[in-house]
């Protein structure tokens, strides 16, 4: 089955983020490929990864990493698929240092940051998914749905107040 996504991570630590993504992606019923690859700590397989993933038929890239967090920014400098990039919450600085290794891009090599942790993780997942819908009319009436029920839901929350 056909593999438009990618959630790759920094490490297995990132994951209980990052399975916010997954969990999107599965409702939607998306297939994607997820795999650690750390560009500090194993950059020969995240320079492959990256440079052979428009090839593989992948579509979009969610990119999560916490601290020095350099993975999306060079997963983007070697591919010009979209990279999301994810700033994982790390346990020093909270993931302010994730965020903003993240977001501060050279113009050039964008990357699209989310917030930080797993709101991040789970709208990354909605970004690639509205990037899909684009071209594909099912994904797009799935994010129609899921508005609507979001706004629903919303709405009868209110009901609360009396
Ligand atoms: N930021 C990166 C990169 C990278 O950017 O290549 N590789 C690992 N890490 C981050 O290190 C944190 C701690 O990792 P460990 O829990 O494995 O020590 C994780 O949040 C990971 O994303």
């Amino acid at each position: 089955m056909k593999r438009e996504v990618a959630i790759v991570m920094g490490s297995i630590s990132d994951w209980d983020t990052m399975k916010e993504a997954a969990e999107i992606l599965e409702n939607f019923g998306v297939n994607y490929d997820k795999k650690v690859i750390s560009a500090h700590r194993m950059p020969k397989e995240m320079f492959a990864f990256s440079e052979t993933a428009k090839d593989k038929g992948l579509k979009v890239i969610i990119a999560g990493a916490g601290g020095a967090a350099h993975l999306p920014g060079m997963v983007a400098a070697n591919t010009i698929l979209p990279v999301i990039g994810v700033p994982v919450k790390s346990r020093a600085l909270n993931g302010m240092d994730s965020l903003l290794s993240i977001v501060q891009m050279p113009a050039g090599i964008p990357v699209a940051t989310t917030a930080i942790g797993a709101s991040g993780a789970k709208n990354a997942a909605l970004l690639a998914l509205q990037i899909l819908g684009i071209n594909d009319e099912e994904i797009a009436e799935k994010l129609v749905l899921f508005r609507k029920k979001q706004h629903d839901d919303a709405e009868k929350s209110g009901e609360q107040l009396g």
